[in-house]
C-alpha cells in the first residue's frame, strides 16, 4: 500500500475576516510543531477575501501551513461577476481549491458538469482540487449512498487524465453529518471511502487508487478524529466548525494523540 500523508484541512466556510484570519493562522503556527508537519499535511481553506492575508503570513514566516480556496471558477477570466479564477488563485500561491462542496451544490446549483469543469480548471492552473462528494439524508435512508457518491465521483472525474487524477483529493462528506454534530460512524466512513478507492481503481488503475488521498468530512472533532483516521481508507479530514477553534484544530492534526 502506498504511504499516504494524512491531510487535515480546515474549511472556514464564511467565517473569519482578513484580520481574524491572521490571528487564527498565527495561533495554528504557534500550536503546531515540526513533528506535526512531518507527519501530517495541514491546510486552511479561508474565504477568498482572507487569502492574501494568509499568503503574506505563510510566506513571511515560512510557515508549513498550506492554504487554498473554497471554490474556483470554471472560467479563466472575463465577464463572470463574482467569480474567482484559477489564475487568480494560482497567483496567490494557493495549493488547493475545493470543488463541489455540498453547500455549493445545494445553494448554488452546482451539478456534475460544473464540478467537472471546476476540477479541470483547478488542474489547468496547477491547483489541487479537493472534490467533495457525499449523499443527503434521504439517499442514506434509501440505502443507495454508495451509488450516489460514486456517481458524483464519476461526474467530477469525467475525462480527467490519470496523471492529474493521481494527485486529486477526494472528500467524502455525507451531507447529513455536516454541521449537525451527527458524525458518521468510522465504519460508515470506511465503507464509502473504500468504495471510492475501488472505483478509482476501475476508472484508472490500482496503483493510482492507492495514491489518492480520501478525506472524511462531517462533524469531525478532536474527540472522534482518531477512530475515523484509524480506518484504512480514510487519509484525512475536511473540518468545518471545529477548524475555527485553533486549539481544537491542532488537536485534530494530532489525531494520533487523541
Ligand atoms: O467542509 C467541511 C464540512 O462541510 C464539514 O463541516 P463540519 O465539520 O462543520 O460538519
Amino acid at each position: 500500500m502506498a504511504s499516504r500523508i494524512p491531510l487535515m484541512a480546515g474549511n472556514w466556510k464564511m467565517n473569519l475576516n482578513h484580520l481574524e484570519a491572521i490571528a487564527h493562522v498565527q495561533k495554528l503556527a504557534f500550536g503546531l510543531s515540526e513533528k506535526d508537519f512531518a507527519e501530517v499535511e495541514v491546510a486552511v481553506l479561508p474565504p477568498f477575501t482572507d487569502l492574501r492575508s494568509v499568503q503574506t503570513l505563510v510566506d513571511g514566516d515560512k510557515l508549513k501551513i498550506k492554504y487554498g480556496a473554497q471554490d474556483i471558477s470554471a472560467q479563466d477570466s472575463g465577464a463572470y461577476t463574482g467569480e474567482i479564477s484559477g489564475p487568480m488563485l494560482a497567483k496567490l500561491n494557493c495549493t488547493y481549491a475545493v470543488v463541489g462542496h455540498s453547500e455549493r451544490r445545494q445553494y448554488h446549483g452546482e451539478n456534475e458538469d460544473i464540478c467537472n469543469a471546476k476540477v479541470k480548471a483547478a488542474f489547468k492552473h496547477g491547483l489541487t482540487p479537493i472534490l467533495c462528494i457525499g449523499e443527503p439524508l434521504e439517499v442514506r435512508k434509501a440505502g443507495t449512498h454508495v451509488e450516489h457518491t460514486l456517481a458524483q465521483l464519476d461526474g467530477g472525474l469525467k475525462d480527467v487524465p490519470a496523471e492529474q487524477a493521481a494527485t486529486i483529493v477526494i472528500a467524502y462528506e455525507p451531507v447529513w453529518a455536516i454541521g449537525t454534530g451527527e458524525v458518521a460512524t468510522p465504519e460508515d466512513a470506511q465503507e464509502v471511502c473504500a468504495a471510492i478507492r475501488a472505483r478509482l481503481a476501475e476508472l484508472y488503475d490500482g496503483e493510482l487508487a492507492d495514491k489518492v488521498r480520501i478525506q472524511y468530512g462531517g462533524s469531525v472533532k478532536s474527540g472522534n478524529v482518531a477512530a475515523i483516521m484509524a480506518q484504512p481508507d480514510v487519509d484525512g479530514a475536511l473540518v468545518g466548525g471545529a477548524s475555527l477553534d485553533a486549539e481544537e484544530f491542532v488537536k485534530i492534526v494530532r489525531f494520533r494523540d487523541q
